[in-house]
């Protein structure tokens, strides 16, 4: 039974998900905010849920020895060492929905408050000082709102800023005009919109181009009297940048709900006049800590007892129903994968997978990252289908993906080159209902099963060799379970593809090696990475 720690503070659904899933669950969201005691207690777990107290470092998630997936109950994942869960082959998933009505409506709610004061007036009229003529607000109606990433939450925000009869100038390198024009906003580049904005709200995920987009020199371009609301990540604002601007009386006033360092227990912004502060709680609603719950809950399941993959940020999805489809694809990529990786004994320059037939209207990427994990194991241990595409762009292997709509005499067929620097090798595969077989290897056609222990032999096509190879492996005690020879013409070189029930020896090895006629004796075995 898998088992998943909870180390932040989640609604109690998502515990009830993992357990009427067959899931064994432990919430402990003390041990978010204690990294030694989450380094110590990760290592029995195959998920990790957070929100945004735990940091899942690379310590963390080297701790992590059965961590198979770590959740995230929110959008932003910047407290996750996305590389390092890459590298470990942890699949790393967010909701990247479920709390972004929550979190515009917290922006919408900072504007308001800025516009008419409403926490300082709140404050002096509980202090029974009755200041009607200290506030004097202004309108939202009419004004230039300016936002700064318009994805999933800006949109929103957009979409409400409209509906108060704002005109909406948006900043986002992504926004095709297309969308610009569907979601009614004005696409503008960055200086005009700091330029023309009454209002600039902040959407844009913390990047290395995002950090302090709004910098002592962005700000200084700003409209005087601008507010700034920041729902996104406080490392998007110079902070002692603002704080000058808010002084001098240049930025009229700040809603901030993140900071550069949280939790932000103290902040020199804390107690200015023109700052309206909350703690995070952008996503703090009863209906969005329900919704990123219960996805996070739903994804995490799905994939520890179904394989499927949802909202993951370092590998390509896999929906719940095509998951049991695929799983067959993938182990025949997968073994493809090792059959070329371990016959392989130079560096690799590219990697092709071709699907052919019904395999090339699938979801393929799974299957090819299926397949570089097989060609790259031998090698490396650690791999797998998380982490094999970033590691084989990292040793510069190329890797292609072409579709062909005939598989000839099979319904599909997967057929994997390997350009290595000496060499172009070549097999492929199909499925004999769901179990993975092999039917050509370097042009050869053949059709054989992928066993724990296989031998595969090359040698002149020669009479007599056959009864010379069965003779020494039974001398040798090695019982054959298949035998499966192919070779393309007549006195061509032939193939043996032989499963046998245990390893084949190394002195075995050398003794079929030193039979007449052959080329080349490998051990191969599948499953057992
Ligand atoms: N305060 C809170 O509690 C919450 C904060 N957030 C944060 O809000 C942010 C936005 O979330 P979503 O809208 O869901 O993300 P999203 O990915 O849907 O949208 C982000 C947008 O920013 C744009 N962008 C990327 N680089 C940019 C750049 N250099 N300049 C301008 N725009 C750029 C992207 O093209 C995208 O359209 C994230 O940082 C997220 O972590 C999200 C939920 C709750
Ligand atoms: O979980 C939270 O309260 C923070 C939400 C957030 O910042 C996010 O989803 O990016």
């Amino acid at each position: 039974m898998p088992k998943v720690l909870i180390s932040d503070a989640l609604s109690e659904t998502a515990v009830q998900i993992f357990r009427a899933r067959g899931i064994d669950v432990e919430y402990a969201p003390e041990l978010g905010k204690d990294r030694d005691r989450l380094i110590a207690a990760i290592g029995e777990f195959d998920g990790l849920a957070v929100r945004s107290a735990t940091k899942a470092s690379a310590p963390v998630i080297k701790a992590g020895k059965n961590l198979k997936v770590i959740g995230r109950a929110g959008i932003g994942v910047d407290n996750i060492d996305l590389p390092a869960a890459t590298a470990a082959g942890v699949v790393v998933m967010n909701t990247p929905y479920g709390n972004a009505i929550t979190t515009a409506e917290h922006a919408i709610a900072l504007m308001f408050a800025l516009a008419r004061q409403i926490p300082q007036a709140n404050e002096s009229t509980h202090a029974g000082r009755w200041e009607k003529n200290r506030f004097m607000g202004v309108e939202l109606y009419g004004k230039t709102l300016g936002i700064i990433g318009c994805g999933n939450i800006g949109s929103i925000v957009a979409d409400r800023a409209i509906g108060m009869k704002m005109h909406v100038i948006a900043y986002d390198p992504f926004l095709t005009d297309g969308r610009a024009v569907e979601l009614g906003v004005e696409k503008v580049e960055l200086d005009e919109l700091l330029k023309r904005a009454d209002i600039i709200s902040l959407h844009a995920p913390l990047t290395e181009q995002t950090r302090n987009i709004l910098s002592a020199e962005n700000i200084a371009r700003t409209k005087k009297g601008v507010f700034i609301v920041n729902c996104a990540r406080g490392g998007l604002i110079d902070e002692d940048a603002l704080k000058d601007a808010l002084d001098s009386g240049h930025v009229a006033g700040a809603g901030l709900d993140v900071f550069a360092v949280e939790p932000a227990n103290e902040h020199p912004l804390f107690g200015h006049e023109r700052v309206v502060a909350t703690p995070h709680l952008g996503a703090s609603t009863r209906e969005a800590q329900e919704n990123v719950a219960i996805q996070i809950a739903e994804q995490m399941a799905d994939f520890l007892l179904r394989g499927a993959v949802t909202n993951a940020l370092n590998m390509p999805s896999i929906t719940a129903e095509e998951a049991p489809k695929l799983r067959p694809y993938i182990k025949l990529a997968e073994n493809l994968g090792l059959f070329a990786g371990q016959l392989t004994e130079t560096s690799i320059r590219a990697i092709e997978v071709v699907y052919a037939g019904a395999a090339a209207k699938l979801n393929t990427r799974p299957l090819t990252a299926a397949a570089v994990a097989g060609v790259l194991k031998p090698i490396l241990s650690e791999v797998n289908v998380v982490n094999a595409p970033v590691i084989a762009k990292e040793r510069g292997v190329a890797i292609a993906e072409t579709y062909r709509d005939d598989a000839e005499n099979f319904e599909s067929v997967i057929r994997l080159r390997i350009v290595t620097e000496r060499q172009d090798r070549a097999a492929a595969g199909a499925l004999f209902g769901a179990t993975p077989r092999i039917v050509n290897i370097k042009g050869v056609e053949m059709e054989a099963g992928f066993a724990p222990h296989m031998l595969y032999v090359t040698n002149e096509d020669k009479p007599g060799f056959i009864g010379a190879l069965g003779q020494t492996l039974g001398a040798a005690g090695v019982n054959i379970a298949t035998f499966n020879l192919g070779r393309s013409a007549p006195g061509a070189d032939a193939i043996a593809l032989i499963a046998v029930d245990e390893p084949v020896s190394e002195a075995v090895l050398a003794r079929v090696r030193a039979l007449p006629h052959v080329k080349q004796a490998k051990p191969l075995t599948f499953n057992g990475w």
